[in-house]
């Protein structure tokens, strides 16, 4: 058998609370991409032996180069990507109409989508993002060229068509029956690409942009052909006490009625849950996208991640871009360091996140949150290849490195100081996508 193994310094998560570090490890992963072998360096030969390797390319890794799981993005908007950085003076409900709408109507232009798409994915592939959880536009044709641009650089994806029949401008908007019928064309399209590491993804925008009817026909699309789900939750006052009274329900409650919630649905968001919902959310399976720099960016508040977790709920990363400027998981992970650092401030017996908590979240937690863990976010035999290569040695980054680091150190390193710059190899399924 033909392969390739990677040697040096390994850590991933085992699960929420463990942390597996190789001193001196070794991944070994077949020409299908999947990894068949791990653990110590020592046990390397026997491994070869038993799977009857043969030929293997090796990369040892330097001393300040680490090998992790791929970083997973569970919520970020591709067409906001231009905005990124700009329009955070406003809150949530009159962002959207003033930056956010205005761009993404944009997108019935498909040379401007398949600019901006194709530097989307470029951009967090750059950054480690290995599998990410994307919102598109309205237009099915348009979202299709981001499956296309996910396809053509060798990103793990979910991509969504946005549903959006009310509360909208009036030249932004669907009547429920195009809603329906171009997410089934979408579908359709997306499932044509014959790209396993590319899925479509139903996405209502949010309950306040979508007719009930039409949310409940999404449900059953999203059963009918095997779909992950995304959209927002209780992210901002206003929008809350909007839906309480559009809906005269809990937020939580109206996806449940419209049977949106489900172990392969993911929230962004999630900040002012009540514990009816967050109880819900338990039952339901359901997943949160905590997006800490969007949170702060568009005033929001604060996510209380270890609530949820309390609630037994699991939560992810998303950098949320343009809510959030930073398209890196990387800046997502110290994000949320800070904001629970900020919650521990105002809140007495909490402990803050911790880079071993955030790391969980970037990785392990993202896959689990797409439904994928039995695929990705550890380095576990039998799933797929899908990691990074990090080097904190890297000259004139931010991250410059005077003495002996531990490999423990040298990811608190990357959470804290890491950027682009630091990730100087990327793998999905196998493949070199960044070299
Ligand atoms: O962060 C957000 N970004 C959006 O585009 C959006 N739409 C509804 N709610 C939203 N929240
Ligand atoms: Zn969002």
């Amino acid at each position: 058998m033909e392969g390739r193994v990677i040697l040096g310094q390994i850590i991933h998560c085992i699960n929420l609370n463990t942390l597996s570090v190789l001193d001196n490890g070794f991944v070994l992963i077949g020409i299908d991409g999947k990894i068949k072998a791990t653990g110590n360096a020592s046990d390397l030969e026997s491994a070869k032996k038993q799977l009857n390797f043969t030929r293997l390319e090796t990369i040892t890794l330097k001393k300040k180069q680490i090998l992790l799981p791929g970083f997973i993005d569970t919520h970020i908007h591709a067409p906001q990507y231009p905005n990124a950085g700009l329009g955070y003076d406003k809150p949530l409900l009159e962002w959207l109409d003033s930056y956010t709408y205005k761009l993404e109507k944009k997108y019935k232009d498909l040379e401007l989508s398949k600019k901006v798409y194709d530097a989307v994915v470029r951009k967090t592939l750059d950054y480690g993002t290995t599998t990410a959880c994307y919102f598109a536009s309205l237009y099915d044709d348009s979202s299709l060229i981001l499956a296309n641009s996910v396809t053509k650089f060798g990103q793990r994806a979910f991509v969504g068509k946005v549903n959006m029949t009310k509360l909208a401008p009036s030249d932004y908007v669907e009547t429920a029956q195009e809603s329906i019928d171009n997410t089934l064309k979408f579908i359709r399209n997306v499932r044509a690409i014959n790209n396993p590491l590319v899925q479509p993804i139903i996405t209502p925008r949010f309950a306040l942009s979508v007719d009930m009817d039409v949310m409940k026909k999404l449900s059953l699309i999203a059963k009918e052909y095997n779909l992950n789900i995304q959209t927002h939750i209780s992210e901002n006052k206003d929008e809350v006490k909007m839906v309480h009274e559009t809906y005269n329900d809990l937020y939580a409650s109206v996806y449940h009625t419209a049977n949106l919630l489900t172990p392969r649905t993911v929230l962004a968001h999630g900040i002012h849950l009540s514990e009816d919902e967050m109880k819900l959310l338990h039952k339901t399976g359901t997943s949160i996208s905590h997006c800490p720099e969007s949170n702060v960016y568009l005033s929001s508040g604060i996510c209380d991640v270890r609530k949820l977790w309390e609630h037994g709920i699991n939560v992810a990363l998303g950098t949320d871009v343009s809510g959030g400027a930073s398209p890196s998981i990387i800046n997502a992970m110290r994000s949320a360091i800070s904001a629970s650092t900020n919650l521990s401030f105002t809140k007495s017996k909490y402990t803050k996140l911790t880079y071993v908590d955030v790391f969980y979240m970037a990785t392990l937690g993202g896959a689990k949150a797409l439904a994928l863990d039995n695929e990705i976010g550890n380095f576990e035999v039998g799933k797929s290849f899908d990691a990074v290569i990090v080097d904190l040695d890297i000259e004139h980054s931010s991250a410059d490195l005077l003495s002996e680091c531990t490999p423990q150190e040298l990811l608190q390193k990357l959470v804290f100081l890491g950027d682009d710059r630091n990730v100087v190899k990327v793998f999905v399924n196998g493949k070199i996508v960044k070299d």
